[in-house]
């Protein structure tokens, strides 16, 4: 099973700590949201969890071999000259989940358009799209509803909470917004203004979340309301 453990002594960039100690675990089937104000270290401890940067006092550990990771980052990270679904293809996406959450993400009409040709709104749906087709084994999302419009914005949230319901893996949501971290996390983590330190590490009640037909039906009617 897919586990985490992250003990951050210090994270320093250009010369200036921006992060920690930050210590916290992730178990399998966890979703922990990472609440703090901007510029307190969230991306930068993102980017530490998914191995882009290795470079910091203290340990950041996946258990295994490390799983294979969906990311969303803060910037969408398209391949601009390729179309919706080779995006998806390409980043090696399950086809019938691919066609499955372009549809439920209300992009199924744009697969064939180029990924430069969307709005933001589209290409950071596309991008959390990308993220949920590649049968990760665990989640990393930076701000996975910015720039989309509030309708949209429920939907979104409505699919990776339906996603998670179904396929339980272990996720990393970065967000300022704590009623959004409340209502898909099991587990909200709040840092400090940088850098970054842990203030609390708050369990959120079970039964908060939604049960699996209700996601299903959430995501249906968002999906129609979002047209
Ligand atoms: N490449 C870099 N070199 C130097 N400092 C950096 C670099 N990248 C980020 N920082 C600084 O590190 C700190 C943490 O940045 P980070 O992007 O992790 O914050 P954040 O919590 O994700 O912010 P936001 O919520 O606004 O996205 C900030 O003070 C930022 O200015």
């Amino acid at each position: 099973m897919t586990r985490l453990t992250v003990d951050i002594r210090e994270k320093r960039l250009a010369g200036r700590a921006v992060l920690g100690p930050v210590s916290f675990g992730l178990d399998a089937g966890e979703v922990v949201a990472l609440v703090g104000p901007s510029g307190c270290g969230k991306s930068t401890l993102l980017r530490l969890v998914a191995g882009l940067d290795r470079e910091v006092t203290g340990t950041v550990r996946w258990s295994g071999e490390g799983p294979r990771l969906g990311v969303v980052f803060q910037q969408p990270r398209l391949l601009p000259w390729r179309t919706v679904r080779q995006n998806l293809d390409l980043a090696g996406a399950d086809g019938a989940e691919a066609t499955r959450l372009l549809e439920r993400l209300g992009l199924a009409a744009k697969a064939d358009v180029w990924a430069s040709q969307l709005s933001l709104g589209m290409a950071r749906r596309l991008a959390l799209a990308r993220a949920l087709a590649v049968d990760a084994q665990a989640l990393l999302l930076d701000e996975p509803f910015a720039s989309l419009d509030e309708g949209n914005q429920r939907l979104a949230r409505a699919v990776l909470a339906e996603y998670l319901v179904r396929r339980p893996v272990p996720t990393l949501l970065v967000t300022h917004d704590l009623a959004e971290a409340v209502a898909l996390a099991h587990r909200v983590l709040v840092l400090s203004p940088g850098p970054a330190r842990l203030l609390f590490d708050q369990a959120v009640p079970p039964g908060v979340r939604t049960d699996p037909a209700l996601a299903a039906a959430t995501v249906a009617v968002l999906r129609d309301l979002a047209r």
